[in-house]
This record gives structure tokens, C-alpha cells and sequence, in this order.
């Protein structure tokens, strides 16, 4: 599915810039993935094409990086369902008040996940049991689901 962003937010872009140097997702690391969620009709999104150096078998991309944007789809997420659940605005008016960071993350891998495409990954909210919020997740490639994960994202204390 192709997303169309341009009036949305993307999660990680309201996280202040003092808690936006993550790897993974962080505005501010020069040197990182950039990882962007979106929240589209109560879901989560995101778009995001490895590079070739993140190559497992040839035409592959490798599980270890796999792992790293779902768990940064994961923690946008469950910061952002938080903020659903809260009220919380997403459109940008404000920097999001919400931290959270993973204690678990479970990732099933199904498929070989094809090289040189757009991945698209997507959360959807399990439960929130105070301090813990639990996203169900998948990754695919063309149409085909090549991973899913689960995580356990703890909302940090203020
Ligand atoms: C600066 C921010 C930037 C935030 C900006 C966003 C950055 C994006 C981050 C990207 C994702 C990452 O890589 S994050 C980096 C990787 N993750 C980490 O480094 C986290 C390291 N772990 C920790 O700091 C800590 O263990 C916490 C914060 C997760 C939890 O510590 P705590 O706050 O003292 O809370 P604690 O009482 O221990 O746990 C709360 C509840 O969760 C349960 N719980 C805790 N861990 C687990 C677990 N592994 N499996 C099951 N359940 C668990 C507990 O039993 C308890 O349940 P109950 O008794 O209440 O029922």
C-alpha cells in the first residue's frame, strides 16, 4: 500500500529532540535508520527499503535489521496508542509526552524478505495494562508477510 504522508505526523518525529538519537528512529542521529510510524485508522505504518549492505543470503535482507525496525515500529507505536488512549494529539501540535521503551520483543521470521523493495510494517494495539503496552506486528514485502513480532513496550515513569 502506498501511504500517503503528507498530512501526517510521523510518531517518532514528535519525540523532543533530546530523546530522538535512537538508531533506530531517531530524528536526530545523523548516522541512523530514520524509521517513520504513522497511525492510519487505528493502526500503525511504516515504510522503510534496506540498503544492500543489510544483505542475509544474496536477495535477502537480514533479521538482525528486521528485528531493529520492528522494534522501533514497536515503541512508536505503543507510545502513540498511548496517546490515543490518552487523547494525547498526534497531528504535531504538540511534542508527545509519552516514553517507551522495549522490555521484550518476539520476532517470528516466515519468509525471506525480498531485497530492493519497500518493506511495509504494521502494529496493532494488543492491551495496555498500565505501565505495559502490548503490539502485535508484522512485516512484509510485496503483499507477503516475512515476519511478524510481538512487543512488550514499558511507558516510562515521569
Ligand atoms: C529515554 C527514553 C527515550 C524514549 C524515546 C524512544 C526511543 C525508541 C527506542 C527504540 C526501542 C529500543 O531499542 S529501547 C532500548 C532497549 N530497551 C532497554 O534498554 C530497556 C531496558 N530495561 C529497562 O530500562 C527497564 O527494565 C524497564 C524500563 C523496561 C522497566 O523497568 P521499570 O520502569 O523499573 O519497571 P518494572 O517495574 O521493572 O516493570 C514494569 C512492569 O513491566 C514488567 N516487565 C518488565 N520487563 C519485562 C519483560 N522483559 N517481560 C515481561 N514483563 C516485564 C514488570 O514485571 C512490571 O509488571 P507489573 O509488576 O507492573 O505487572
Amino acid at each position: 500500500m502506498k501511504l500517503n504522508t503528507k498530512n501526517l505526523k510521523a510518531i517518532q518525529d514528535l519525540y523532543p529532540d533530546e530523546l530522538a538519537h535512537c538508531y533506530g528512529c531517531g530524528k536526530m542521529n545523523p548516522n541512523g535508520f530514520h524509521l517513520k510510524s504513522y497511525m492510519v485508522d487505528n493502526e500503525t505504518i511504516a515504510h522503510f527499503t534496506p540498503e544492500p549492505k543489510y544483505t542475509a543470503l544474496p536477495g535477502s535482507v537480514y533479521g538482525g535489521l528486521l528485528a531493529s525496525i520492528l522494534d522501533c515500529h514497536g515503541t512508536g507505536s505503543a507510545a502513540a496508542f498511548v496517546c490515543e488512549n490518552e487523547n494525547i494529539p498526534l497531528d504535531g501540535s504538540i511534542n508527545i509526552p509519552i516514553r517507551c521503551v522495549t522490555a521484550s520483543l518476539k520476532v517470528d521470521f516466515k519468509a525471506p524478505t525480498q531485497m530492493g523493495v519497500a518493506l511495509e510494517l504494521k502494529g496493532k494495539l494488543r492491551s495496555i495494562e498500565g505501565r505495559k503496552i502490548w503490539v502485535d506486528m508484522t512485516l512484509s514485502a510485496n503483499g507477503t508477510i516475512c515476519a511478524s513480532g510481538e512487543i512488550l513496550a514499558i511507558r516510562l515513569k515521569d
